[in-house]
């Protein structure tokens, strides 16, 4: 890139976008994410914003970053706008520029691991009450902002704490904001629910030989039929995907074989081999059923298998999209009265979000992109700088919208 072009346009930068920028890169990667780097950021901006700020410790070494709005009525549930400050690692030699470079290109593109998951709404949502306080504005919920970490491992350490942690419940939380994904057409998908993530282990044993003879009831044979089982029936939900258009990837259960192991040497059969299968099943599925039928396909591929579970989540709470709902209902009118197209849909893996649902929270996933390709965890994440500063306007209208929701709940 020509730098004396990046400079110049460096120059008439919006400050959020210098912020979103310096957010991006501190290396708040995993295995190490340095999130001693982004509280200190944070706390910077809290201090520019004027939001007071607490340092809550949920697991060992982990921290959540709290700032708080006060509302005008401070006694009302209020209205927690969630982020996770952790990303996941990057193939740094499959990217165009450094990942944590946040290089910006002359269409206003802007490079690096977090653009989209989830750094830019973090970002968002400070610009935007910073613009609403500056306005002289004055809401009657309390806004509380979350920075939580270790979303990206499965956020057990993070949120998964945090939302049983004392301090949480002192939030008294009506409604909260977290992430979604972004959408490639003019729409904005909205998330009101998630698939349950099922990590399971199936292993097989069976009569060990020589790897040159005719072993009879070997693990092999048994692990082939358990594939079999698994994968005939991911081939039927793909089917039923594709057969319609109605249907979204969360509306649909997956199942990837994602792990195999086993195996001493190449001329002797093995008295143990495993799959590892990563299943994610929509909320209307009953898990009961479903579980059944994952014994029975063990059942059948002879005896000597046996199944574990690495990650079962069982929670089915959905926010609603009920008209009549007050928090869907200020959220999508605020929405559509920008002009914004929304697209309702089941989040098709797990965020942060299924733990608030999971306590009783109502928590809607959005992330303000649209005209942009889903490339979180991807080579070459990017955002464009338009998208991200009308992503601010976005919240700029939602926020209030949410915060003066007149029912008692
Ligand atoms: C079950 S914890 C793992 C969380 C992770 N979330 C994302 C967004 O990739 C996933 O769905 O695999
Ligand atoms: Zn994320
Ligand atoms: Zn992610």
């Amino acid at each position: 890139m020509d730098t004396n072009q990046t400079d110049k346009r460096n120059k008439k930068e919006d400050p959020a976008v210098t912020n979103f920028r310096e957010y991006l890169r501190i290396k708040t990667v995993h295995p190490f994410p340095d999130y001693d780097g982004a509280i200190d950021f944070l706390g910077r901006m809290a201090e520019g914003i004027g939001l007071p700020m607490k340092k809550i410790e949920v697991s060992p070494g982990r921290i959540v970053v709290l700032m708080t709005w006060e509302g005008t009525n401070p006694s009302l549930p209020s209205i927690l706008l969630n982020s996770h400050t952790d990303v996941v690692p990057v193939f740094a030699e499959h990217w165009k520029v450094d990942p944590f470079s946040a290089e910006k290109f002359e269409n206003g593109d802007i490079y690096a691991r977090g653009t989209q998951d989830m750094k830019s709404v973090g970002i968002q949502y400070l610009e935007a009450i910073r613009r609403l306080k500056n306005e002289g504005k004055k809401l009657k919920r309390t806004i509380h902002l979350s920075f939580v970490p270790d979303e990206e491992i499965g956020g057990n350490s993070g949120m998964g704490r945090f939302v049983y942690d004392e301090e949480f419940k002192k939030l008294n939380v009506g409604f909260a904001l977290d992430e979604g994904l972004a959408n490639p057409s003019e729409a904005y998908t909205v998330f009101y629910g998630e698939r349950r993530a099922w990590w399971l282990r199936v292993k097989c044993t069976g009569n060990p030989g020589h790897g040159s003879r005719f072993i009879e009831n070997t693990a092999a044979e048994k692990l082939r039929k358990v594939i079999n089982s698994f994968l005939d029936f991911r081939a039927k939900e793909e089917e039923k995907l594709k057969g319609n258009s109605c249907l979204r990837l969360g509306n649909v259960t997956t199942v990837n074989l994602t792990m195999l192991e086993g195996g001493v040497q190449y001329n002797v059969v093995p008295r143990e081999l495993a799959a590892g299968f990563d299943i994610r099943i929509p909320p209307e599925v009953d898990l009961k059923v479903f579980e059944e039928r994952i014994k029975s396909w063990c059942e059948a591929a002879g005896n000597g298998v046996t199944h574990e579970f690495i990650q079962k989540s069982e929670g089915k709470n959905v926010t609603s999209t009920d008209g009549s709902d007050p928090w869907w209902n200020a959220f999508y009118a605020a929405c559509t009265e920008m002009g914004m197209k929304i697209e309702a849909e089941i989040f098709p893996a797990a965020t942060d979000s299924r733990f608030l649902r999971d306590a009783g929270y109502t928590a809607v996933g959005f992330s303000p992109m649209n005209n942009t390709p889903i490339l979180l965890h991807d080579h070459d994440e990017h955002l464009n700088e338009n998208v991200f500063l009308k992503g601010i306007d976005i919240y700029c209208t939602i926020i209030p919208a949410l915060a003066d929701v007149p029912h008692s709940k």
